[in-house]
């Protein structure tokens, strides 16, 4: 009822009032934009009197003087910094200051307040009126998440603690601004209008990510804004927004936790030419970029073994050419990645540990014998990780030996002995070599695994799968501080790790996290093991500490319903894809072609006859490296084309051919995927397929090439 009334009394601002809310916005803007520009340049003069002073004067300034005088100019250079920010905000606010509206009313005082949110907030620099909110402010959070009728909102302080206001909102406009000019201002009862989000999603696609923050989804927000998960887990179909959704998450995170520096959270990518292709969401919404890292340079930064091992890369490509053969390692791959594998080595480690035999350790008239530093060890300590548990002791050996003496101990002196106690301890390990310590275990499952010890691929390198497991055994003993500044993680293409990967981040990265991927885009599906069974087992709640919570996104916004459908069909009963958005195109189309040669003359075709002038981006998939190159070779002598390979580092659109595995998480205005015309005989070209069409937003050719006998 109070929704009726709010309604029957509420009048809602004509298009007029709209005009002069956004004229006078234009206005205050100018006006701020010269006043910054005004005290720009007054800070520069002082500057640069400043400096001048402390030429003139240096000889008859002591140090102190002189130390307080170079402070003003650091103070006034950081100001400069700063105005140089806003102003360059301003100027993005000129050309679209905001782009949604909610008026709400409040349950206790009855204000009626309209809320402006843009990308950035304003405040007016005449009379100190917010005009314009954040869209990650506290207030902000209802335009997302309801729609007409009754709302709250919560602000939470970390100092205050969080403070909940009710209320009604009476009205609810989004507004389409295009380069300075107020075009529409829609009134809208759900979410997000559907016809603006469909334009959005109509338009090509761009060789940067870009931001999305007028159209997120409800059920986006909610992930963006969730403060109560430790690990959050995000489980989406292709195309669901995942990627912008953790873009958008970090922002969100870096505006409303101060202590929260972008220097503090970091990415895991699955490539370099992903992390270029996410690389400018943040600063386009205003926020630093931050520090991006492929786990396999985590690999090559910490494990400290001297055999070669393979890379991921290898791994990936030994998986591709064998297709659907069982062979030896195929098999040992599958039981390394499993959860059983896992707990089998941790119970391994764990009675490898129990047995243990320390020596004794003596300093001045303390002495603890090996047998009470493994009573220790396997006692008072036994819950704590293998290396905290050498910290623990040393630090209670220390306490005793300064019980001992007369004096107390300077902490220097503390953290000196402990150290030298915990060097002994871990030499004991260190005499052990971490990759014979998991051979001993290999060959103790070979009985129930045959041919399960085989732990080397045919160059003579460690397989990618044995490396896991050996630098899970490093950080099992010995930890890994490196990584202890990071406050925030984000892993994305969460289902391309293992167990093994994941228990190692657990233990190097012990900060929150926030995991995003899609359960079917694997080379191996086993519906009895999903990366979500192996994720809800590594983070769930241990000692009351850490745990996480599951989301899950169905709705795919990158591609036509056509070509969501047509990828849904490709999984069959492997997989539920995304359920599609009503924005249809053309229905992709199936080519079967004798030979690569006719198949580049096909979308020579294409790209020749102006099929193509619609679109920026398009993408040439192939099955490998091998066959990009001669695509890439042969289209070059037609057209500007660009081939990318594991070493590219930067996206800049086009035309480009690259191998189907480095497109992961992109994607193309049009795809042309290239197959052998076997995919749907074996699980991992299906899946390598469905990865492949699922790049594809307006346009998708799949072109079989007959292999020749
Ligand atoms: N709320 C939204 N408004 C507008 N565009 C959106 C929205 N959500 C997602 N998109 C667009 O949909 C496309 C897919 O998003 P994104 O790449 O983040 O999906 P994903 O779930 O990571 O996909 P995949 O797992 O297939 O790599 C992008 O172009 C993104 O901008």
């Amino acid at each position: 009822m109070a929704e009726n009334k709010d309604m029957e009394n509420y009048r809602a601002t004509s298009a007029e009032e709209e005009e002069d809310y956004f004229d006078n916005v234009e206005l205050e803007l100018d006006y701020s934009i010269s006043v910054t520009e005004g005290s720009v340049e007054l800070k520069k003069d002082s500057i640069k009197e400043q400096k001048k002073y402390m030429r003139d004067s240096h000889g008859d300034m002591d140090d102190e003087e002189f130390l307080q005088n170079m402070q003003l100019v650091n103070n006034d250079e950081a100001y400069l910094t700063r105005a140089a920010k806003r102003l360059e905000v301003y100027e993005h606010q000129k050309k679209n200051p905001y782009f949604g509206k909610v008026t709400f009313r409040y349950d206790d005082e009855g204000d009626v307040i309209p809320f402006y949110i843009g990308m950035a907030g304003y405040e007016s620099d005449m009379n100190n009126e917010q005009l314009i909110y954040d869209w990650r402010a506290p207030v902000s959070s209802m335009y997302y998440a309801y729609e007409k009728g009754p709302a709250s909102y919560t602000v939470n302080t970390e100092d205050m603690g969080s403070e909940k206001f009710t209320g009604h909102i009476i009205e609810k406009k989004q507004f389409v601004i295009v380069n300075g000019k107020l075009r529409e201002a829609v009134d809208t009862d759900a979410n997000i209008n559907d016809v603006i989000l469909l334009e959005a999603l109509g338009g090509n696609s761009s060789v940067k990510m870009k931001s999305v923050v007028a159209t997120i989804q409800k059920e986006q927000d909610a992930i963006i804004r969730n403060r109560t998960a430790y690990n959050l887990i995000v489980d989406g179909r292709a195309g669901s927004g995942k990627t912008v959704i953790a873009m958008h998450r970090l922002a969100w995170l870096l505006y409303n936790y101060k202590t929260l520096d972008s220097d503090k959270v970091m990415i895991l990518s699955p490539n370099s030419i992903f992390g270029d292709y996410i690389s400018d969401v943040l600063p386009e919404l205003e926020e630093n970029s931050v520090p991006e890292k492929e786990f396999d340079s985590l690999l090559e930064e910490l494990l400290y073994i001297d055999e070669e091992y393979e890379t991921k890369l290898e791994q990936s490509e030994f998986i591709i050419d064998s297709g659907d053969q069982e062979n030896q390692r195929i098999r040992n791959l599958k039981v390394k990645s499993s959860i059983g594998f896992y707990d089998r080595f941790n119970e391994f480690l764990e009675r490898y540990v129990s047995e243990i035999k320390f020596r004794t350790f003596h300093y001045q008239k303390v002495e603890y014998t090996g047998d009470d530093i493994s009573a220790m060890f396997n006692g008072r300590f036994s819950r704590k990780p293998v290396y905290e548990r050498f910290e623990n002791i040393a630090y209670f050996i220390v306490d005793r030996v300064e019980d001992n003496s007369p004096k107390e101990f300077p902490e220097e002196k503390k953290n000196n002995l402990a150290r030298q106690i915990q060097k002994q301890m871990v030499n004991l390990f260190a005499e052990r070599n971490l990759v014979k310590l998991y051979v001993d275990f290999l060959a103790e499952m070979e009985p129930e695994y045959p041919g399960i010890s085989e732990y080397k691929n045919e160059y003579g390198k460690i397989c990618y799968e044995d490396i896991l497991p050996i630098l899970y055994l490093q950080v099992y003993f010995y930890g890994c501080n490196t990584y202890n500044n990071i406050k925030h993680l984000v892993i994305d293409e969460m289902q391309d790790y293992t167990i093994f990967q994941y228990a190692i981040l657990d233990r190097i990265f012990g900060c929150k996290k926030t995991i995003l991927g899609d359960r079917y885009q694997v080379l191996f599906y086993n519906p009895e093991e999903t990366v979500v069974d192996v994720l809800t087992k590594i983070f769930a709640k241990r000692n009351g500490q850490g745990g996480y919570e599951l989301m899950e996104l169905s709705e795919s916004y990158r591609s036509t319903a056509e070509i969501t459908e047509f990828c849904n069909n490709i999984l069959g009963d492997e997989g539920i894809g995304g359920n599609t958005v009503e924005r249809h195109g053309r229905v992709p189309e199936e080519i079967q072609c004798g030979s690569l040669d006719e198949a580049v003359e096909f979308i020579n075709d294409k790209l020749s006859y102006g099929d193509m002038d619609a679109y920026d981006n398009i993408a040439i998939l192939t099955n490998d490296e091998a066959d990009a190159y001669e695509v890439y070779r042969q289209l070059s002598e037609y057209t500007e084309v660009t081939l990318i390979t594991n070493q590219s580092v930067v996206y800049s659109g086009g035309v480009v051919v690259l191998p189907k595995f480095l497109a992961k998480g992109m994607e193309f205005d049009a795809v042309y995927v290239m197959t052998d015309g076997t995919y749907k005989n074996s699980m991992v070209t299906r899946h390598t397929h469905y990865i492949a069409c699922t790049r594809a937003l307006h346009e998708l050719y799949v072109i079989d090439v007959m292999q020749s006998e």
